[in-house]
């Protein structure tokens, strides 16, 4: 299809989802969710900052690539690194002196609701669905407020041993604090100089810094476990991330088999009154490479049915799993980048028993869906579609206020790059006798193991910011891949 007619097929994607999304029940939300302290990096910002510290040393520390910041020196380094390929990363930070001096030396422009789980359940609240349940393992006073106040929102709170569902601002525990992330956006085209070198920024993306404090648990309190099952039964789906900060050891002798048993057990008990429920996992950037690999290895594989990541998440993926040499093709800048980055999202799709895996690149989208996938490949593309638009919207307005604001991502540009993009995988599809041309350029392909979905998206040439946009497109496909399992299609 051409860019009208894709045009055509995106209008009626958006008209087919705002008829069915009604039908869903609900989804649960878990667990992470924190203040995003954002911060657009403007000319001169970073020279600023390397004039507090000896450029020699980040030199020397972009090098070492830290893992984890402890220091302004590691921050610059991985900000460097960062702008440099404008790709997107996530580093922890386990202490507060980065917190401090990034409010001493840049200060932020905006504080918002961040985090997958926090991001994900104000977009399904604010998409009108019927019920949204989140829950928050360390839900502050403060957080709570960055919730929208919708009769669709609500979470978990236990008084006297009962189970009640009250709006998030009634059910924090003001013994909890605030997480605070900073968000460093930054521009393409943005130039840096530093040492003998000059950054030019090739697209827009952020660095985030997840602060770690020692309180963190990746876990739910035993009265809200048991009521789990109780939950699940009214909800289709349940959307799932935070993974990335259970730590391999803790003080008190746990360890990350305790935190994995237990977010195994999590999806047991909301499976357990719902066999039916669908359970996805919002993947992320996760630097600690053992911790990559259990979640995979321990939660994700045959426990979840659908995982949404992007393509630096599917080739850090493909590293821990094995594939070294198809991790390193997803990320290098050359031709076949793209047929890399399928052949590694079915590798994936197979080797963690998924039913479905949406990855999400700048430009296009590709969903490796499994043959018992209950919903069909039409409906399946108008969630790809339906995200795309969202995404636009978010990435356009800077968030979604109500179902109707979706709407504003139909008139975001299609990306004439990942069309080129999107035909380079045709042609290698075609060419391995995978699909003739006519299906390719419809976007569903059915193949012996698995069918196909690919789209170009809308992209937003500058976005308010790039924060959250991974999320929204992986929430807002999942949850009309869940209105598109409740409401067969008309044919
Ligand atoms: N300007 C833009 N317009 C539309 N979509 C965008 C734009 N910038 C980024 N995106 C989409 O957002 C995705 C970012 O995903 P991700 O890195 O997972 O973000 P996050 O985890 O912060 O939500 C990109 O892969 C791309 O699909
Ligand atoms: O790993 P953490 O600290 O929960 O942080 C998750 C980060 O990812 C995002 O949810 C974006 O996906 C940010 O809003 C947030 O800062
Ligand atoms: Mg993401």
């Amino acid at each position: 299809m051409d860019i009208s007619e894709w045009d055509k097929r995106y209008i009626e994607a958006y008209e087919s989802v705002a008829r069915n999304i009604s039908c869903v029940n609900g989804i649960f939300v878990a667990y992470n969710s924190n203040v995003d302290a954002i911060k657009h990096i403007g000319p001169g910002d970073v020279e600023n900052l390397l004039r507090k510290v000896d450029v020699e040393t980040v030199q020397q520390r972009i090098f070492s690539y830290p893992r984890q910041i402890d220091s302004p020196v590691d921050f610059l380094a991985r900000l460097l690194i960062a702008m440099k390929d404008g790709k997107a990363a996530e580093i922890p930070t386990y202490s507060t002196d980065i917190h401090e001096w990034l409010t001493d030396n840049l200060v932020f422009d905006e504080a918002r609701m961040g985090g997958q789980a926090g991001i994900i359940s104000n977009l399904l609240a604010n998409m009108d669905l019927n019920k949204v349940i989140a829950y928050i393992p360390w839900l502050s006073p403060e957080q709570a407020d960055y919730f929208v106040s919708s009769p669709n929102l609500l979470h978990p709170f236990v008084r006297e041993g009962r189970m009640e569902l009250l709006p998030p601002a009634e059910a924090s525990n003001s013994d909890y604090k605030a997480k605070v992330n900073w968000i460093i956006e930054f521009n393409k085209g943005l130039s840096v100089k530093y040492a003998e070198d000059r950054i030019i920024v090739p697209r827009n993306n952020r660095l985030i810094i997840s602060s770690r404090p020692p309180w963190i648990r990746i876990d739910m309190s035993d009265e809200v476990y048991e009521h789990l099952p109780e939950m699940g039964k009214t909800v289709d789906g349940a959307i799932l991330s935070g993974y990335q900060m259970i730590k391999e050891a803790y003080e008190d002798g746990k360890t990350y088999r305790d935190y994995v048993e237990r977010a195994v057990g999590a999806i047991g008990q909301l499976k357990k009154a719902n066999p039916d429920i669908c359970i996805h996992v919002e993947f992320t950037s996760i630097q600690n490479k053992f911790i990559r690999s259990a979640i995979l290895n321990d939660i994700v594989h045959n426990h979840v049915h659908s995982l949404g990541l992007d393509t630096v998440e599917v080739a850090n993926a493909l590293n821990v799993l094995g594939y070294e040499e198809l991790a390193y093709s997803v990320i290098k800048k050359e031709e076949d980048a793209i047929v890399a980055l399928y052949e590694g999202a079915v590798r994936l799709l197979h080797e963690l028993k998924l039913q479905r895996i949406h990855v999400h690149s700048l430009g296009f989208y590709i969903c490796v869906v499994s043959k018992d996938c209950p919903i069909d490949v039409e409906q399946h593309l108008d969630s790809l579609l339906f995200a795309s638009t969202t995404a636009a919207s978010r990435a356009l307005q800077g968030g979604i206020k109500g179902f109707e604001d979706i709407k504003a991502g139909l008139d975001v540009p299609i990306s004439t790059q990942g069309m080129d993009q999107i035909d380079k995988l045709g042609a290698y599809l075609v060419r391995q006798g995978k699909c003739n041309l006519e299906d390719f350029e419809k976007g569903c392909i059915c193949t012996r193991n698995h069918d196909v979905l690919i789209i170009p998206a809308r992209v937003v040439d500058h976005p308010v910011d790039t924060v959250g946009i991974g999320d929204t497109i992986s929430a807002s496909a999942f949850a009309a891949v869940l209105a598109g399992m409740c409401s067969p299609r008309e044919n």
